[in-house]
């Protein structure tokens, strides 16, 4: 006998700790699901009703109040289709990463999560205990495995899944995206479906968390290894797949769409762009908010973070600020103004010189006898720090801070000047990385027959702060070629200093550039949330001590 299931794989966009409002969402989900697509099972992601990652709200004591509440309305709302719902489970004093079948009005069976990530962006043993045992249940006639997420990054839960005689493995994920990450789980779950000779269904969140993007790109793997991307990039969306079993291979699943290919060719710059468009979209709406204010000084940091804030949330939420200073060159004030008038953003232009002069005679005392040097250069920063927080205030837009990785990294930006601000868009992009994709937005534009996003002079000027006469980034910092190439290989692949000067690079330079990083912890402390694009962001990627004897480059 053949038995078939229609699955919708619910890659949808939750807001973490609103308990009930996820499960209203669901249930308006499930509902459309089964009307639409006329669903037998649909299957959310992981912890669906806290969304992930829940942090330290797990620990709050009216949680498993608010839990139970939740589990019971969804069992109250007797869908027609079994439901697969990720959430906390409080029994006997321990506290599980679980998930529950509930059909017929009741859970027919709960499964705790047997692998706990714990490293990385992943804190998971923090709260959780971890699960002892498989879940394999019959799901309308198929022999059903079902899993969480870093079970399917290890081996026991996979096997368990196959000697229990699973015909299918339902894997609820919440995994967020970097680079690399669609490729990595696309070879995973061919392996696993190869080494079970189990299909599997996998279902990721989809949406921006504080730092992380989750980027759905839910997928569908026969028994043969065949992986096919079902669910879209960064996008919410119902995915129906009808799974058939006993069949062979190439019919276990058929779908609607195929994003596979779309997936696997989008370029490195299209999904840096994608996650960070997704990452402030949700960062400002989840948090009450709808509109942004940023400096724009006609450099390549600001027009990036202005093209990025107008596709998340639409030109007529986004105001940028020009303040020129003596030291703002007329290129600087004419790129700036064509770039607003050409995204279409409200658009305003407020000196400083007033500002920084009453600064001055307020200090003068002070500074009698003393030289200028970077004191001065950092007031400018700071006047308009406080210009973008005043209009923050007044009017309701939070402030998009437009410092990048390689900044960052080295602390070449002024605490309570140009970090200011509520979100960072290119906290993990490096420089070399803001001008590809600058040059990707571009090109974009252009295939489209529209002008180009952000104006060829920004990108072709060399970098600088204006803030000294003819000031250039290189008169302080190493070519950014070399600074990203060495930030890379101490932060994201944790290179020693002589690995890095044997790979090529001058060791004076490499002392300087990580004896920098290590002394600017305090820094990045201070700093706004960003976006992670890469194996390791600044924040919760890396968690190093401010005050430390630690010198990488001896
Ligand atoms: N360990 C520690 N823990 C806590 N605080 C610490 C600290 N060490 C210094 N500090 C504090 O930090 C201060 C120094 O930091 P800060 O005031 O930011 O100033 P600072 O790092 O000295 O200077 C800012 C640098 O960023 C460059 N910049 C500024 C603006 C824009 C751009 C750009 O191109 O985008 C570049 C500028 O050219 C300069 O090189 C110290 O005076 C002290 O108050
Ligand atoms: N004249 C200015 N008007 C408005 N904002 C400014 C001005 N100068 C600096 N800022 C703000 O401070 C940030 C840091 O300044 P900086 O000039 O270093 O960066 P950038 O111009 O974006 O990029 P680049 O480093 O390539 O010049 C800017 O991105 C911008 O938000
Ligand atoms: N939530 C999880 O278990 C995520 C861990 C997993 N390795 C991932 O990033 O996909």
């Amino acid at each position: 006998m053949t038995n078939q299931l229609t699955l919708v794989l619910a890659q949808i966009n939750l807001l973490v700790g609103d308990i009930h409002g996820n499960c209203e969402r669901i249930l308006a989900t499930a509902a459309e699901a089964i009307q639409t697509h006329d669903a037998d099972v649909i299957v959310y992601p992981e912890l669906t009703l806290t969304a992930y990652p829940p942090e330290d709200l797990l620990l709050r004591p009216s949680l498993p109040g608010r839990i139970e509440k939740a589990m019971q309305q969804l069992c109250e709302a007797r869908l027609s289709a079994t439901l697969i719902v990720g959430h906390p489970l409080f029994e006997k004093g321990n506290l599980y990463n679980a998930l529950s079948v509930i059909a017929d009005g009741k859970v027919l069976a709960t499964y705790r999560k047997q692998c706990l990530p714990n490293y990385q962006v992943f804190d998971e043993r923090r709260y959780f205990s971890e699960g002892t045992e498989a879940c394999l249940l019959d799901i309308n006639g198929v022999p059903t495995a079902l899993t969480i997420c870093e079970d399917l990054w290890q081996t026991t839960p996979t096997r368990q899944a196959s000697q229990g005689g699973a015909a299918l493995m339902l894997n609820i994920n919440a995994s967020p995206f970097h680079t690399d990450k669609l490729e990595q789980r696309m070879e995973l779950l061919s392996r696993r479906a190869l080494e079970s000779g189990t299909a599997i269904v996998y279902v990721n969140q989809v949406g921006g968390q504080d730092e992380l993007v989750f980027d759905g790109n839910s997928m569908v793997a026969r028994p043969d290894g065949e992986v096919r991307v079902v669910g879209p990039a960064f996008e919410e969306a119902l995915v129906p797949v009808k799974f058939v079993w006993p069949a062979p291979p190439e019919a276990t699943f058929s779908a609607p769409i195929n994003y596979t290919a779309l997936a696997s060719e989008s370029s490195l710059e299209q999904r840096c762009y994608q996650a960070m468009v997704m990452g402030l979209r949700d960062y400002i709406r989840k948090n009450g908010f709808n509109s942004v204010v940023l400096g724009l000084s006609g450099g390549i940091d600001s027009a990036l973070t202005l093209a990025v804030a107008v596709d998340a949330l639409g030109a007529d939420h986004v105001t940028a600020v020009m303040m020129p200073f003596s030291y703002t060159s007329d290129l600087s004030l004419r790129l700036a103004s064509e770039q607003a008038a050409r995204l279409g953003v409200h658009y305003r232009t407020i000196a400083i010189n007033d500002i920084y002069s009453a600064f001055s005679s307020a200090l003068a005392e002070e500074f009698a006898g003393l030289p200028a040097d970077l004191t001065e250069q950092n007031i400018q920063a700071r006047c308009r720090g406080v210009l973008l927080m005043a209009i923050s205030n007044k009017k309701g837009a939070l402030v998009l801070t437009t410092g990048n990785k390689s900044e960052i990294a080295v602390g070449y930006c002024t605490l309570y000047g140009d970090m200011v601000g509520a979100f960072s868009v290119l906290k993990d992009a490096s420089k070399t990385l803001v001008y590809s994709i600058a040059r990707h937005c571009n090109d974009v534009a252009v295939q489209a027959g529209e002008l180009p996003v952000i104006p060829y002079g920004v990108i072709d000027r060399p970098p600088s702060a204006e803030l000294a006469p003819g000031q250039r980034d290189d008169d302080s910092l190493p070519p950014y070629d070399r600074l990203d190439c060495i930030i890379s290989m101490y932060v994201e692949q944790d290179m020693s200093a002589q690995a890095i000067i044997d790979a090529g690079f001058a060791r004076d330079e490499v002392q300087r550039v990580l004896r920098l990083i290590d002394i600017n912890e305090y820094k990045r402390r201070q700093a706004p949330v960003g976006v992670r694009l890469t194996q390791r962001a600044f924040g919760r990627d890396r968690r190093y001590p401010i005050t430390q004897g630690w010198r990488a480059g001896d």
